[in-house]
């Protein structure tokens, strides 16, 4: 049996992380391709891609799928020319664009027939990009959203899930005006927020030079995305320009209602608005059933304990309980606070709690 033929162009972080990924089954041959010609080499050299292309059109050809992941810019010039192109078989067309309105009306407006567009965006990421940080593990637990285009049937999403199965993401199908505005909610309009406080506080410095030796946890976390792409993010605005000017209305309206509160010194609404906020907060990525996905969370204490990353790793596999995930939380940059450890089930994640107990670990679950 000839294997399937999948193009990938836009190699990054998340072109890299798909084929990657893709490149693993036995039945695909994936070509890259990319404008960078460091990138298609170390992809290449690394089994990120089993041949690389710089002919666009020939390689669009031979393909019976194709993933776009370059910026949005360039993925909706990528449509265009697909569109122009002469195929004798029908092609499924992806993208990992992180906003789907002006890809769908793109989309929406191909006349080559034999294009058959199912829009997707991988919701997990990382302030990194390039193909040297591409992860099989990526999207791991992920949501991965679909938008079906025109002509796209149940058939052709079940074949990019299909295609997509080593991300080991959760898909979840949306329409572009509901992605972008949920996006716009909980990525865009926060990266924006992100880079605004680290503004804030640069300006702020020229009076106190040693704030930047003050910035605490806090402070980092909430400003972790502001360290991403400042090409990309752009892109994103731009695209999602008019869900973002909602979101900043929002915001502004929101901020009105604090510096009331904080005005007039209600405090009794100051500790409800904060205890509902902390309520929304806790409940995130912990035990939600549905489309949203079940990380299974324990908190280990790791303070001053020399190799307990590993022993507690260790421990848990002798009882046969593979770890999803895990994360060393820092209490200061450099000092480490806490281990995070996602188990894959609730029956993992109750008898991880046993033996970690049982071997006088502090532990901390979310309720
Ligand atoms: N960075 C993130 O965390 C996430 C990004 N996305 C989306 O994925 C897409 C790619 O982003 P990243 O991988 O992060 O960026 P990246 O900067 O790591 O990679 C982009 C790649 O596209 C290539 N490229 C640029 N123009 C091209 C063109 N005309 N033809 C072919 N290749 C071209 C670049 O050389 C580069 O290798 C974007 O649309 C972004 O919105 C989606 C989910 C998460
Ligand atoms: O900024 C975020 O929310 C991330 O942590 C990574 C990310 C970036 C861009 C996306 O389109 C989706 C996820």
């Amino acid at each position: 049996m000839s294997k399937k033929v999948i193009l990938v162009a836009g190699l990054g972080l998340i072109g890299g992380s798909l084929a990657k990924g893709m490149a693993l089954v036995n039945e695909h041959h994936v070509i890259g391709y990319d404008i960078d010609e460091q990138t298609l080499e170390f992809a290449l050299e690394n089994g990120i891609i089993h041949e690389i292309t710089s002919n666009f059109v020939e390689a669009a050809q031979r393909a019976e799928m194709i993933f776009l992941a370059s910026p949005i810019s360039a993925t909706i010039s990528l449509l265009h020319e697909l569109d122009r192109i002469t195929f004798d078989h029908d092609v499924i067309v992806s993208d990992a664009s992180s906003v789907k309105g002006a890809i769908l009306d793109t989309a929406n407006n191909l006349e080559n027939e034999h294009l058959i567009f199912v829009g997707g965006h991988p919701m997990a990421g990382s302030h990194k990009k390039g193909v040297q940080a591409a992860k099989t593990h990526l999207f791991e637990n992920a949501i991965y959203v679909l938008t079906p285009g025109p002509r796209c049937k149940e058939e052709h999403i079940e074949e990019i899930k299909s295609a997509l199965v080593n991300t080991q993401s959760h898909f979840l199908t949306l329409n572009s005006d509901e992605h972008d505005e949920m996006t716009g909610i909980i990525s865009h309009f926060p990266h924006l927020l992100a880079s605004s406080l680290v503004q804030q506080a640069s300006k702020w410095q020229r009076k106190h030079p040693y704030l930047r030796d003050l910035a605490a946890g806090g402070f980092r976390d909430i400003t972790r995305i502001a360290s991403s792409n400042p090409y990309l993010w752009q892109d994103i605005f731009h695209h999602n320009q008019e869900k973002l000017l909602l979101m900043l209305d929002n915001s502004i309206e929101e901020m009105n209602h604090l510096k009331q509160l904080i005005v007039e010194n209600r405090k009794e609404e100051m500790i409800s608005y904060l205890q509902e906020a902390k309520d929304y907060r806790d409940g995130l990525g912990t035990k939600k059933k549905g489309a949203l996905p079940s990380f299974f969370d324990i908190y280990v204490d790791i303070r001053d304990q020399t190799g307990a990353i590993a022993k507690v790793v260790q421990l848990l596999a002798e009882h046969d309980i593979s770890l999803r995930n895990f994360r060393i939380l820092e209490i200061r940059e450099g000092i480490m606070g806490a281990l995070r450890i996602s188990l894959g089930s609730w029956e993992d994640h109750s008898k991880a709690c046993e033996i970690l107990k049982s071997n006088d670990y502090d532990i901390m679950v979310e309720i």
